[in-house]
């Protein structure tokens, strides 16, 4: 998968180097270029925002440097790459392209879920465009629409001052679902929200610490029921902390 993120923060993202990500960048797993939107304005001033249209607090970001930005983008990603080996029958053929997908982070947008960050783990092209709260004039987001599928995503019903900080959060839940980012991919198969309900509680050694003990179930070695006793804990806490996620009745 390749990922391109567009901010005025570019150094917000010199984490992605460590963790996983950045061993899946060494293997070649996930391809990470970070662009800074100032280098898409042509004045001294290098400004990507205005104040809007109609009045009101705060400003917008301009729609030139941004629709430059994505030109510059797309646009490589459209480049013919260099010449593939043939293929000698069908099943060597690459998988045809899901074609760029470009991510705003916005709190006017779809509520991003581990379904989602599944669903776009099996994507090919993902660009981020990381704007300010005060927003990115409408019109880039139809003119992205023209090039590729758009959409704008949020984490939560909260403001942030901008989107990198929840576009590190979708690029890490994303990014360890592709195959080969996680070690040991059975560890991502019981976690919360995977089977729709909330993870049950983990205890390690010791058995004992300040007088709080493991419950018995889980060190008596019936496998049976200790899966007994995972679920109902799942379904205890779900019920608990996040009924609207338990299955209707
Ligand atoms: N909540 C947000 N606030 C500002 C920008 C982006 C946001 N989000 O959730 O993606």
């Amino acid at each position: 998968m390749r990922i391109d993120i567009v901010t005025i923060f570019p150094e917000y993202f010199g984490v992605l180097d460590v963790s996983l990500l950045g061993r899946a960048r060494e293997d070649g797993i996930l391809e990470v270029a970070v662009h800074d939107l100032r280098d898409f304005t042509h004045d001294r001033h290098r400004t990507v925002d205005d104040k809007p249209y109609g009045g009101g607090a705060g400003m917008v970001m301009k729609p030139e440097p941004w629709g430059e930005a994505l030109d510059a983008i797309l646009d490589a990603a459209a480049a013919p790459k260099s010449a593939a080996p043939e293929s000698t029958t069908e099943a060597d053929a690459p998988a045809a392209d899901t074609g760029p997908i470009v991510i705003f982070p916005s709190p006017a947008g779809e509520v991003f879920t581990q379904a989602m960050a599944r669903e776009l783990s099996h994507a090919d092209h993902i660009v981020f465009g990381c704007g300010r709260y005060e927003g990115i004039d409408q019109r880039v987001f139809e003119y992205a629409g023209s090039r590729a599928s758009v959409r704008l995503v949020s984490l939560g019903d909260y403001v942030l001052n901008g989107g990198e900080v929840a576009v590190m959060a979708m690029i890490e839940a994303i990014g360890r679902l592709i195959p080969g980012v996680i070690g040991n991919p059975e560890s991502l198969v019981e976690e919360s929200h995977e089977d729709g309900l909330l993870e049950y509680p983990s205890y390690t050694k010791p058995a004992l610490w300040r007088d709080y003990e493991v419950p018995p179930v889980l060190t008596n070695g019936n496998h049976g029921a200790i899966a007994t006793w995972r679920r109902a804990q799942q379904l205890e806490r779900t019920r608990r902390v996040r009924p609207d996620l338990l299955p209707p009745a």
